[in-house]
């Protein structure tokens, strides 16, 4: 049998390549090629090692023919197209600690430099000048810092940060009082937050909830002299925004090693601003992160490519070889469920039951446990898989149950997802069609009948003729294509929901119309 090919088209440590050769797979290491090249060559590779530099489009997974799994030596896989590799049949895998203490490290150095002023000041001390007068930096002892997500980066620096002796309030709808206790930080909501602190850094993935999450109005907002550090993603500050107020001083201080762009234009809007500090993506790069990222990826493909392992993916259950067909229909129903609560809850969860009846009550709970809360945290974090959420919703102090019924519903089986927020428990349910075609049957109470797929629109509004045709006018006006439509109500004349899927992702400015139409109560974009 001949051995597997493994392409590492980013630079990365060399004990990666000596890995993959030690584990008996053949490796190939080209850098800095063009998509084009890339798509050229991809098609000879059954794994593909990468950073963040490799764009991983459509295109390029379209000529992977032969591709099996792709491990990325490191956190983000905003640059994996993960539902077009999983529709490939590719795993993605991460290594989601590899470079946590790396870039904890960063942000804090990027704090102190801030703090100190000191590229501005190394700059003009090597040109020739002794500006001894036009520096006075700020202590960080007593200072309170603002964590805007509190997952493994952002815990690590909240330990950091109090070594250094300062205060440390953390915003993450997923901190738990207990675990904000164990942190040492005080959990506050993001308006508190940026109203006391004097420094904040971001650790949140980028995410449809976290993106521009510093927007103008937060900023603006924001405590007068507020320094601000970005080592997470890009799209988390509103740049343009930062700038304004940087020029007018309410913002005494901004360091990025992440930008919207990357890498950002020449004549970026930041750059030269005073108080303003940037690196060119350098979170993760010291030698020691970068070996422990190159050897777990090495290892994990290695592992999948020769023994059928599968360590850290993201989009692959973990399932024994007999339940497998069998269960499949039921995690995809449980991840839909998960994800649904997930984007329609708002505010912190504090716990979820899942519950099993009919036939669903005779299978393994785990799996389709793992899948909810894969669903339900992919809206918190880009590195969730069902091998690791129920671990993550442990260590966050999620109560989570799994409740299996003897009794007979109205369906041959069931699954009921319910989470606790502060608005009281939430519950959405779903069975299976025809053995294998998962679909939602009721919503927070209301009984509806939909497949959970791709682009959909949720819509609470007044039961009362006529809506129907106006939000159809208002979709056909903006020309998006209703693919189907799903109705259910509380009591006639009371609450309605409609819930309907569309061929593209609706713009923001059609979901606010879509708000301003008479009747409506809540309107909430949905991807699956
Ligand atoms: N600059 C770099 O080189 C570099 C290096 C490593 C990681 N990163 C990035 O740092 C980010 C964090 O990594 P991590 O390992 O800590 O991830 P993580 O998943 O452990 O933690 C992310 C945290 O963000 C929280 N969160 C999600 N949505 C939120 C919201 N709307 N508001 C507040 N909190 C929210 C989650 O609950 C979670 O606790 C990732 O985007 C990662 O890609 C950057
Ligand atoms: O998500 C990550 O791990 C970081 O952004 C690091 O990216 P890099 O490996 O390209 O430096």
């Amino acid at each position: 049998m001949s051995k597997p090919k493994v392409l590492i088209s980013d630079k990365m440590d060399p004990n990666a390549a000596r890995i993959f050769e030690e584990r008996g797979c053949d490796v190939d290491v080209i850098t800095g090629e063009t998509p084009e090249e890339l798509a050229a060559r991809i098609g000879e590779y059954d794994g593909l090692a990468i950073r963040s530099s490799t764009k991983v489009t459509p295109a390029i997974l379209d000529a992977a023919t032969n591709l099996k799994v792709i491990g990325r030596a490191g956190i983000g896989v905003d640059n994996v197209d993960i539902p077009y590799a999983s529709g490939k049949g590719v795993v993605v895998m991460n290594t989601p600690f590899g470079n946590s203490i790396t870039t904890a490290e960063h942000a804090i150095a990027l704090m102190m430099a801030l703090a100190r002023q000191i590229p501005e000041a190394n700059a003009r001390t090597q040109a020739g000048e002794w500006p001894k007068s036009a520096f006075m930096g700020v202590e960080v002892t007593g200072k309170t810092l603002g964590l805007v997500g509190a997952g493994n980066i952002g815990s690590i620096v909240a330990s950091r940060a109090l070594g250094l002796r300062m205060k440390v309030v953390a915003y993450d709808p997923f901190l738990t009082e207990d675990r904000a206790v164990e942190l040492g930080v005080e959990k506050v909501d993001l308006d508190t937050l940026l109203s006391r602190a004097d420094f904040v850094s971001l650790h949140t993935p980028l995410t449809d909830q976290t993106r521009n999450i510093l927007s103008r109005e937060r900023l603006e907002n924001a405590k007068p002299g507020i320094r601000i550090v970005n080592c997470a993603r890009g799209g988390l500050v509103d740049e343009a925004a930062l700038k304004d107020l940087l020029d007018s001083g309410h913002v005494a201080g901004a360091a990025l090693d992440v930008f919207e762009t990357e890498p950002p234009a020449k004549d970026h809007p930041l750059f030269g601003t005073p108080n303003f500090i940037c690196t060119p993506h350098l979170g993760a790069s010291t030698t020691e992160a970068q070996v422990n990222v190159a050897l777990q990826v090495a290892e994990q493909m290695a592992d999948f490519l020769v023994n059928g392992g599968v360590t850290n993916a993201l989009n692959m259950p973990s399932l024994s070889a007999e339940e497998a067909p069998k269960l499949k229909p039921y995690m995809k129903l449980a991840e839909n469920l998960g994800s649904l609560v997930g984007q329609l809850a708002h505010g912190n969860l504090t716990k979820i039951s899942i519950e099993r009846e009919g036939a669903a009550a005779g299978l393994s709970g785990k799996p389709i446990e793992g899948a909810v809360l894969a669903g339900l945290m992919k809206q918190y974090s880009d590195t969730v898989n069902m091998v690791n959420a129920p671990f993550l919703a442990k260590e966050r102090g999620l109560d989570v149950r799994s409740v299996r019924h003897e009794r007979e519903g109205a369906y041959n089986t069931l699954i009921r997802v319910t989470v606790g927020t502060e608005q009281g428990d939430r519950s959405v349910a779903g069975t299976l069609f025809g053995s294998d075609a998962p679909r939602l049957v009721e919503i927070f109470g209301v009984g509806i009948e939909a497949e959970l797929a791709g682009h959909m629109l949720y819509i609470v509004n007044e039961d009362a003729p006529g809506f129907i045709g106006r939000i159809g006018t208002l979709l056909g006006q903006n020309g998006i294509n209703i693919g189907t439509f799903h109705l259910g109500r509380r009591d006639a004349g009371g609450e309605a929901v409609l819930l309907l899927s569309v061929d593209q992702p609706i713009p923001q400015d059609v979901v606010k119309q879509a708000c301003d139409l008479e009747g409506v109560k809540f309107v909430k974009p949905l991807e699956f």
